[in-house]
């Protein structure tokens, strides 16, 4: 008898334990998938396999891309990828991996509608139970909306050109970065001529519509340098007022040539401007700088500019809508 209810006793007692055991693991489920499903709904993250072929991705990341679940999995990441993400990105992110270490930074992608939008991402290898490595996992945070204001205080309004303190942030990046070193760099400043008296002319409006006209030349420049050589690197920028700049790692003879290059292209722009008496039309005078960067002398960038202003001084000085080169009368200077 005393058996039987000690028997009943403990029966009693595993199977409480049981159920709490149960309840307990229950919550734990519930609160687990609870979890990944705020994960699928709000976090935009992705699996890959050893190939890169994109085996999972959350709700989050379809509801950004645009793309079906069904249409992502079995296909690169490539599908997002935009071209305006530098291959040194994917360069440095794989160099990353292939280290053992996770990799942060910015992408940008294309939508399925063609339309862009910027992640952070963070990408780390990802593990099977034994540590094997079994691919890469992938967590996004959408910053679109901050790019776009960042890219709106790099620009300026008018022209659409990047405004002079990027000029400056630019610059001195172009500087230090090591990659740069050793290579040549050109710097090509332009200056409208007589634009005061084009204003005085033909009004403040026509002068707005001219000096968008020039910055499109610069623009289409610039495309045409980094589209001939990529390794270029060229910007254009409007410093202020009617005032340009194009830095680029041209060497001497192109730097001299894109120059010339831009007085041409303005000149051809035939812009009617009676009062730059010597033309009829708008022109504009160059200053360039050719020079290689190095590491010693890669914080002189307000050496740099002097230079190349001396030279645009000159332009203007022997008659406007010309190119002046700095290394014709600086070999002696013997800075760089
Ligand atoms: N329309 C327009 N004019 C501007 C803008 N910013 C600056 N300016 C004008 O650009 C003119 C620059 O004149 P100056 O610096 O005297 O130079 P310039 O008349 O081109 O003479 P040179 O450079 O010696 O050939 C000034 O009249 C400014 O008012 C702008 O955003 N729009």
């Amino acid at each position: 008898m005393f058996f039987v209810t000690a028997l009943i006793v403990v029966v009693v007692y595993w199977n409480r334990r049981l159920s709490a055991e149960i309840e307990t693991r229950k919550t734990a489920n519930h609160l687990a998938q609870s979890y990944l499903e705020i994960i699928n709904r709000y976090v935009i993250t992705s699996r890959t396999d050893l190939n890169g072929i994109i085996i999972d991705v959350s709700k989050a990341f379809c509801d950004i891309s645009g793309y079906s679940r069904d249409e992502l999995i079995g296909h690169r990441h490539g599908v997002i990828r935009h071209p305006q993400t530098d291959n040194k990105v994917y360069q440095e992110l794989w160099e990353t991996l292939g280290q053992g270490r996770s990799w942060t930074g910015e992408m940008c992608n294309r939508r399925k509608d063609g339309t862009t939008y910027w992640v952070s991402a963070t990408i780390a290898a990802d593990y099977d139970q034994h540590g094997k490595k079994i691919g890469y996992i992938a967590v996004h945070q959408d910053i679109t909306d901050h790019r776009i204001v960042r890219e709106l205080s790099l620009r300026d309004p008018l022209t659409g050109l990047y405004n002079r303190r990027h000029f400056n942030e630019l610059f001195d990046k172009f500087l230090s970065c090591k990659l740069h070193y050793e290579s040549q760099a050109g710097l090509i400043l332009v200056d409208i001529d007589h634009f005061k008296k084009f204003n005085d002319t033909y009004g403040h409006q026509k002068g707005d519509t001219a000096l968008a006209q020039v910055a499109f030349c610069l623009e289409e420049i610039c495309i045409r340098l980094n589209k001939e050589a990529p390794s270029a690197q060229a910007h254009a920028f409007r410093l202020g007022g009617e005032e340009f700049a194009l830095l680029a790692l041209l060497d001497e003879k192109k730097t001299e040539d894109a120059a010339e290059m831009i007085r041409q292209q303005v000149f051809d722009l035939q812009l009617e401007h009676v009062n730059n008496e010597d033309f009829g039309v708008m022109t504009c005078s160059l200053g360039s700088y050719s020079f290689r960067v190095n590491s010693e002398h890669s914080n002189e960038v307000d050496e740099l500019f002097r230079i190349a202003d001396q030279a645009l001084y000159r332009a203007k000085e022997q008659g406007r809508n010309q190119c002046q080169s700095a290394n014709n009368q600086t070999a002696d200077i013997e800075l760089f």
